[in-house]
Formats: structure tokens, sequence, C-alpha cells
């Protein structure tokens, strides 16, 4: 489809022109304000399968222009929905060196410094996930907050690897690891609500799952993500840093956030 950036004159204010989703109802991100929580005690805990991949196994790292992606393979999937969600793809937003806050979604309108979200489509009902993104009950994203603070050996495990991805359309072949790692220790804590992706199309087609606690990466690690890549491709004269490629919180009008904890 057309280009879109972050910033500029294909920056968000002007996805919709191009794509109409990005100007409608259900948008994602969102601050969590308190006074939107609703308590609901039949939100079960999160449930992975087989995210613990053997370095046996080759993931795909990449530098899609927008993002740091990291394929994962369709044996991977949340088994606690109402519908299997088959994992497809991670991918992070983050902040600058000079502005370390980039996550998507608030709390409060706190803005952590990145945030990294695990994109699946639910393979009950649809055979992959182009299909499966533009229908309402197509996707199913997970959230995880990342604040700078110890270093984290998980996420070391590909952020090595991130100046082989430094242009567009960059890959690299990376061993498999323990993505469940790669995520907070209470699965069974999280907010909940009906949003988009929050890169253009924007389908509403996302339910998504934040989870309350953050997960920490050094300040090293943190520069690293957020100064080895660019979204020009290799060979254009002028490069153009990849940073501060967040969305910003989107209307919620009337829409209710579950949360499945009290306090
Ligand atoms: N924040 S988010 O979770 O809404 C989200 C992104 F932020 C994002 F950048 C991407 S992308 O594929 O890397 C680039 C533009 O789609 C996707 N990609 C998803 C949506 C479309 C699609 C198709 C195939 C594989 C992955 C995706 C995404 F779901
Ligand atoms: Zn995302």
């Amino acid at each position: 489809g057309a280009k879109w950036t972050y910033r500029g004159p294909e920056g968000e204010h002007h996805w919709s022109k191009h794509y109409p989703f990005c100007g409608g109802a259900f948008q994602s991100p969102i601050d969590i304000k308190s006074e939107l929580l609703r308590f609901d005690p039949a939100l079960r805990p999160i449930e992975l399968q087989n995210y613990n991949l053997s370095p046996n196994e080759q993931l795909t790292l990449g530098n899609n222009g927008h993002s740091l992606q990291i394929s994962l393979p369709p044996k991977m999937y949340i088994s606690s929905l109402r519908h299997r969600y088959t994992a497809a793809q991670l991918h992070f937003h983050w902040g600058s060196s000079s502005r370390p806050a980039g996550s998507e979604h608030t709390v409060n309108s706190r803005q952590y410094a990145a945030e990294m979200h695990v994109v699946h489509y639910n393979s009950d009902k649809y055979p992959n996930i182009s299909m499966a993104v533009d229908k309402s009950d197509g996707l199913a994203v997970l959230g995880v907050f990342i604040e700078i603070g110890d270093f984290n050996p998980a996420y070391e495990t590909f952020l090595k690897f991130i100046n082989g991805i430094k242009y567009r359309d960059h890959k690299v072949q990376v061993p498999g690891f323990n993505v469940r790692a790669l995520l907070p220790n209470r699965l069974d804590e999280f907010y909940r609500y009906d949003g988009s992706l929050t890169t253009p199309p924007c389908y509403p087609s996302v339910l998504w799952t934040i989870f309350r606690n953050h997960v920490t990466i050094s300040q090293k690690q943190f520069l690293a993500l957020a100064t080895a890549l660019y979204s020009s491709y290799a060979q254009d004269s002028t490069a153009t840093p990849l940073h501060g490629n967040f969305r910003k919180p989107q209307l919620v009008d009337s829409r209710v956030v579950l949360v499945s904890f009290k306090e």
C-alpha cells in the first residue's frame, strides 16, 4: 500500500486519507485510565503453548521499515481464549535516545520506554493472518510494557543481532529462544479491550491484552533498539533513523476496558 510514517506529511494525522479505518472507531492504542476500568472475574489467565523454542529452530529477525520484527512459527499459540490464536510475529514500538518514552498504550498517561506486541490470528476461523487481519474476531495481540532497568538476557538473544538489520527489508536468521521469557511473570494480570491495528490499515480487528506488569531492559539494550535501525533502504542517499514509532492514544468513546485484577 501507500507509504506511511510516524512524522511529517505521511504521519498519523494523514493516515486516514489512504487508510479510512484509521479515522474510524475502535482505534488503538488508548490511554488506560483508572476510571475506565471494570474488573471482570471471568477473565482467564493467558495460557501460551510452545513458546519455548529450541535454538535448533531458526527465526527471521527483520527491519520492515516501521519496526524490528521477529517471525514466529505456527506451533506457538494462545489456548485460553474462545478461539485458538496462532502466533504470527512480534515487533516493538519505542521512543528515542533523547526521549526514552515510546510505548503506544499508556496507563493514566504514563508512557513507558517501549512496548512489545506479539501478534496472533484466529486460526480456528481463518487459514492465515492476511485473511484474518480485517475481521472483527481476526487478531489477538499481547502487549508488554518495557522500562529501562536491569539487563534482560532474554531480549539480548535477538538484540545482539540488531546491527545485521540496520536498513529497511534487511533480514537475518536467528536461533530460536524462549519467547515466554520476553513476557512478564504474571500472565493473569492484564487489561483487555477491543481495538485495532495501531498502524495502517488500522483494521478494528484486535482483541488487546496488555499485561499489567512491565519488563525491563538495560539502558544499553534500549539504546541499541532506539538507535540501531533506519526506516530507509541501504541504498537511499539519506538515512532516516527509525525511532518514535508509536501512534498516540486514540478516543475510547463508549468502550470499556476490562481488568483481570482488583488492586
Ligand atoms: N501494533 S500492531 O500490532 O497493530 C502492528 C504493527 F504496529 C505493525 F507495525 C505491524 S507490521 O506488519 O510490522 C507493519 C504494518 O502492518 C503489524 N502487522 C500485522 C497487521 C497486518 C499483518 C499482516 C501479516 C503479518 C502481521 C501483520 C501490526 F499488527
Ligand atoms: Zn505494534
